[in-house]
Formats: C-alpha cells, structure tokens, sequence
C-alpha cells in the first residue's frame, strides 16, 4: 500500500478528508506526481467485507461536497438529489467516497498547491494531465483506504468520462460503472468552446502566464468569461427560451456591470445577458483559472479508442462490469448519440450495458437537476447489482 500521511491522523472515514499519498503517479504525460494530496469526503461505512464502495466522480467544475455544502459559498451538495439517505445512493446502505481530482483547486494537488522543489505554487509547471491520471490518483485513494473493488462508480459530464474509464484501466476493481450526460472522446465542437474559454483567461493581463497566487490578483475577467461561453453549453435554446426569452433587466447595479464592474453603456439589457454575467462572477469565487485550464484540456484530450487504434470496443474487451448509460435529449454538449456509439462499443466487446435517453428541457446540465426518472433508474441498476 502507499505511503501516506492524513490530515486527520488515524481516522480515514468521515467527513473533509485531506491525504497526502507518496506516491509516485505516473503520469500520462512522462512526469510522474509525487506526493500526490487528495481532498475527499466519505459517507456511511464500509461494510465488513469491504463490498459497499461506491465513487462518486465530479464534473469539471465540481468538487468533493457532493452531498454536503460548500465551504465556500455555502450551497448545499451538488448532487444532494442523488446522494443521501433514502436516495438512489444511500450512506445507510452505501459506503460513498467523492474526491476532487487532481489538477481541481478544493484541495487535492492542482497548480494552486505548492510544488515541492520550490516551496511556492505550481502554476504552469504543474505537469500536464489526463483523465486517466484523475482516475489513477483515485485508485491510489483506495489503495491508501484498503479498498480493492468498488461496488460502483457513478459520474455525470467529465465524472462519466471517469466513470467510463474506470473499467478500462481497473477491469478488476469495479462491478457497476454509471454514466450520465457523458461522452468518450471529446468532439471539435467540444474542444472550440472549451478553447474559447482558455483564450479568455490567458488574454487577462492579470493571467500573468499563471504566475498570480503570490498577490492573490487573479484573471477574474478571463475566468468569469470561460464561464459564461461554457454555461450556454450546459443549457438548451429551449430552456433558455422559457427561463428568460428577450425579456429585459431590471436595473439593480451590480447586474449591469460585466466582469470587471465597469458597463461602459454596454449594460446586462437582457434578463440573458444579467444571468451569464452572474454566473461568470460567481463562478471566480469558487475556481481556480489555473485548474481550468488543466482540466479543459484534460478533457479535450480524452478519446477513451485513440489507444486502441480508434476501435472503442476494444477498450472495453473482455470487461465484467456492467454498465448503464443515461443521456438527456436536449444535451448538445453529450448529446443521445454520443451515448449510444459508447453502448454499441459496449455490446461489441460483450459487456453487460444498459442505456435510457431521458426527456428533460434543461439540457446538460439536467443530470444536476431534479429528475425522478434519473433517480429510478440510478435506483434500480445499483439494487440490480446488490442482488447479484
Ligand atoms: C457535478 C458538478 O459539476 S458540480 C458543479 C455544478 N455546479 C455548477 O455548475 C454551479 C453553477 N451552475 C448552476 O448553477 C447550474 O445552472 C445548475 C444546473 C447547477 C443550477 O441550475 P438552477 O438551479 O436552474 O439555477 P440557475 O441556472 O437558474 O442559476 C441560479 C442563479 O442565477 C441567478 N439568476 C437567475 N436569473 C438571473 C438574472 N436575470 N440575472 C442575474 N442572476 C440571475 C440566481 O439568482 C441564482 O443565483 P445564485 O446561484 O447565486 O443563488
Ligand atoms: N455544470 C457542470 C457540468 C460541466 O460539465 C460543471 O460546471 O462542472
């Protein structure tokens, strides 16, 4: 087992873990990480024969608090509908671990951490990284916990994208992979909006090549920016429709400002405008424009068949997980299709594969949304297993 040392000494089950593992991890990239800090919060108990673990793997912007607020802006867990007791994924039942990964800022190792060769933070020397490297390092937590097998993991949008690639790199350690509003290769389409995103920040002149923790001046700008391109593609042109239309803002102040404070005439007129704007500012309260651009390109670069001379069938061959896959018609983002080559690739290599398109008008960001269908099937395909 690794090395480690934890923050909470002797107790490695509860709530706001932080564990600095030795390490080395290898990384996609050549460099290897080490030690490796991972941030992560446990719910319930493992069960006597270690059979209950079940990971929850976050988004892109998401963090460890799936079901417990956030430290900092105090908002309840982000998959709280999922999560909890008497839900689908339940710590009366369930032993849940969500960690936030590395490369993220919520206290697993990423370019805000400090780089031990030079005693200050990472920034652009932190190494490149992959999913599979976020995925190693979780596999390196269950080493550290003792578990060896997970009886499921559970991801929607980049947390499918390591969902999906548990199996392939553990076919050993998992029996139930869940996958939800995901994808296994990143599109052109994909990978244009996240590059508009990081134009946007490294075109901050507070960016400063990512050399900005030490003054704590950080590209606000370009972040909030990133945000904003990227929230359109979490909703649908429908839903956007129906919440806002052309209707106009009311005039409150800070609504107006764009990101910098400043209106310069150009002000949020529409409702539209004043909703991106607020979720573009609030948005650099909580993240790190450093982690954003890792975990962007991270994502952009994951092709779960580009090892497997673009046959992804291959990637799954000879796989004794089972699977399902949940996909949401109105997600542009991931959309239905999407889902269903993954299933085909699924079918092909002889893995156990289940797939549902929901009907929701919120677009990708539905998986974060209250859908009691999602639930019902996230019920059924984890009780499905228990009864094996
Ligand atoms: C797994 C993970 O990825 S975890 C990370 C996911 N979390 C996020 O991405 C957080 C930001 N994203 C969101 O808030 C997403 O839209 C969701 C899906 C999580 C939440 O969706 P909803 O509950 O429908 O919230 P909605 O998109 O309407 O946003 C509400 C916010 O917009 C604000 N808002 C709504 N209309 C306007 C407007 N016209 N002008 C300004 N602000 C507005 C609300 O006041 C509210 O602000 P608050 O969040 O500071 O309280
Ligand atoms: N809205 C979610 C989904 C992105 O894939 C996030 O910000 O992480």
């Amino acid at each position: 087992m690794a090395s480690a040392s934890a923050s909470h000494s002797d107790a490695r089950f509860g709530l706001d873990r932080r564990v600095t593992l030795l390490g080395p991890l290898p990384l996609d990239c050549g460099a290897a990480l080490a030690p490796v800090e991972i941030a992560y919060e446990t719910y319930g108990s493992l069960n006597a024969d270690k059979s209950n673990a079940v990971l929850i793997c976050h988004a892109l912007t998401g963090d460890q608090y799936v079901a417990s607020s956030h430290p900092i802006t105090g908002k309840p867990g982000w998959w709280m509908r999922l999560v909890g007791t008497g839900k689908p994924v339940d710590p009366a039942r369930d032993f849940i671990i969500c960690a936030n990964v590395i490369g993220s800022c919520m206290g697993s190792s990423g370019p805000a951490t400090v780089n031990p060769a030079t005693g200050t933070p990472w920034g652009m020397d932190f190494p490149v990284l992959s999913i599979a490297d976020m995925v190693r390092a979780q596999a390196l937590l269950f080493d550290y916990l003792g578990i060896g097998t997970l009886a499921a993991v559970i991801g929607g949008s980049m947390g499918g994208m390591q969902a999906l690639s548990w199996p392939v790199l553990y076919p050993d350690r998992v029996r139930a992979a869940l996958v939800i509003a995901s994808t296994a290769r990143h599109s052109a389409q994909n990978i244009a909006f996240h590059e508009v995103g990081r134009q946007a920040i490294m075109a901050d002149p507070r960016w400063r090549k990512g050399a900005y923790y030490a003054d704590g001046d950080v590209p606000a700008s370009g972040l909030a920016v990133a945000r904003m391109a990227a929230h359109i593609t979490y909703l649908s042109e429908a839903g956007l429709t129906e919440k806002f239309g052309r209707r106009l803002q009311a005039r409150d102040g800070a609504a107006g400002a764009d990101c910098d404070g400043s209106s310069f005439g150009f002000d949020a007129d529409f409702q539209i405008q004043s909703y991106l704007r607020h979720q573009g500012i609030s948005f650099v309260d909580r993240f790190d424009a450093n982690s954003y651009l890792y975990i962007t390109r991270a994502m952009d670069y994951y092709d779960l068949a580009q090892p497997h001379d673009g046959v992804l069938a291959r990637a799954f061959m000879g796989t004794k997980t089972r699977f399902c896959l949940i996909s949401f018609d109105t997600d542009w983002l991931y959309p239905t299709a999407e889902s269903r080559r993954i299933v085909h690739a699924l079918n092909a290599a002889g893995a156990e594969a289940s797939f549902v398109e929901l009907s929701s008008p919120f677009g990708h960001d539905a998986f974060l949304l209250e859908c009691p269908e999602m639930n019902r099937i996230v019920d059924g395909f984890l009780r499905a297993g228990a009864n094996r």
